[in-house]
């Protein structure tokens, strides 16, 4: 099964995720945000800025024309910064194909609305959750643009969709597994950016294996405790685009994430460690929309809420860790 895919956009999963794709057999069309990195991918076929060193496959070419790369695409590929993606897709809808499957990477919660990648989509274009999948999983890129074996989940309310998509992207280094529970999937790939950014903290700080298992497996409850108030199965928590991205994120030097929180623990700011890099660590926003997601659904959540502190400059990391031992004592499965 193959055909045109086009992605948005030439950041690091969307090139890493492009590899996939046409090693799978599908013809990728990959939208650049600015112009001279279409054209340097064309004509280099690497892209510098977010996987050096990586050659691209022909099948996968690179525009700044969104109506070029979208035109005959039966699958969009979004893997935007999640805060943007409602504005840039408001822009990009109506040269959508009618009946195009619109495929979210993204791991994050908009600030405000509170909805996930997959309800923004689906207001922005009004397509209906069949039209709507998610691909999530313990798939750091680039070790996916190095064809290092992975696996990950896709997800969509119709199951023949899921599985059309498995083979979409099913490659030799990349292995999907279908699931129906998009939800379960959007939230376990947020909040695991949240606990990463817990995790490098205690890291920042000094802490060793003790303190970050016992955030991982805490940061999982919490997670847990979240999507299945809000309908999630709980096995999907159990699984990769739960407890697998989890672990991939927290143990991970490659985890955009996880390495904010180190310099969090090491004493940088917010705004000095925004100001150091030009990729998207989405907890530190949806650390907030999770924290007033949970607030708003009566679940609590000490780990998104106090990352929402230390990355809103109120209280240090240790201040934090501090927090996670004095709270009062509770069952474990509470
Ligand atoms: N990287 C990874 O390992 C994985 C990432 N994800 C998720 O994928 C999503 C994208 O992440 P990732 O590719 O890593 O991010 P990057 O920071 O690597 O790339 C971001 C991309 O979005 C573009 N972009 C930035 N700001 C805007 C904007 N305001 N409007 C339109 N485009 C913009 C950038 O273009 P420009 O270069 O012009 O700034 C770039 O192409 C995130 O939700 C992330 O959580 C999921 C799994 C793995
Ligand atoms: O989602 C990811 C791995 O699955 C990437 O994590 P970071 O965004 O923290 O780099």
């Amino acid at each position: 099964m193959s055909g045109k895919v086009a992605v948005f956009s030439a950041g690091s999963w969307g090139t890493a995720f492009s590899i996939v794709l046409a090693d799978a057999g599908n013809d990728i069309v990959l939208w650049a945000r600015r112009e001279e990195l279409a054209k340097s991918i064309n004509e280099n076929r690497e892209n510098p800025d977010y996987q050096p060193g990586i050659e691209l496959p022909a099948r996968v070419s690179a525009t700044h024309d969104v109506e070029q790369a979208l035109a005959g695409a039966d699958l969009v590929v979004l893997a935007t910064p999640s805060q943007t993606l409602r504005q840039n897709l408001t822009g990009w809808a109506p040269y959508v194909e009618r009946d195009a499957v619109l495929v979210s990477l993204m791991k994050g919660v908009e600030l405000g609305t509170l909805e996930r990648m997959s309800e923004v989509i689906a207001q922005v274009t009004g397509a209906g959750p069949e039209r709507i999948a998610v691909v999530s999983g313990p798939n750091l890129s680039p070790e996916i643009a190095r064809r290092e074996p992975a696996a990950s989940v896709v997800a969509c309310a119709d199951e023949d969709v899921a599985r059309m998509l498995q083979k979409r992207c099913h490659s030799p280094a990349f292995r999907p597994y279908t699931s129906t529970d998009v939800l379960g999937c959007e939230l376990g790939g947020a909040y695991k950016n949240v606990v990463g950014l817990a995790v490098g903290m205690a890291v920042g700080l000094g802490f060793g294996d003790n303190t970050t298992a016992s955030v991982i497996t805490r940061g999982l409850a919490e997670t847990a405790r979240l999507a299945t108030a809000l309908g999630a199965n709980p096995l999907t928590l159990m699984g990769l685009a739960g407890l697998g991205d989890l672990v991939a994120t927290c143990s991970s030097p490659l985890s955009r994430n996880r390495s904010f929180g180190e310099k969090l623990g090491q004493g940088m700011t917010t705004e000095e460690i925004l100001a150091s890099t030009r990729q998207v660590a989405e907890g530190a926003k949806s650390c907030a929309s999770l924290h007033e997601l949970a607030m708003r659904t009566g679940i609590d959540a000490p780990i998104a809420e106090h990352v929402t502190e230390v990355v809103a400059g109120q209280i240090t990391a240790r201040d934090m860790m501090s927090s996670f031992i004095a709270r009062d004592t509770k069952a474990e499965t509470d």
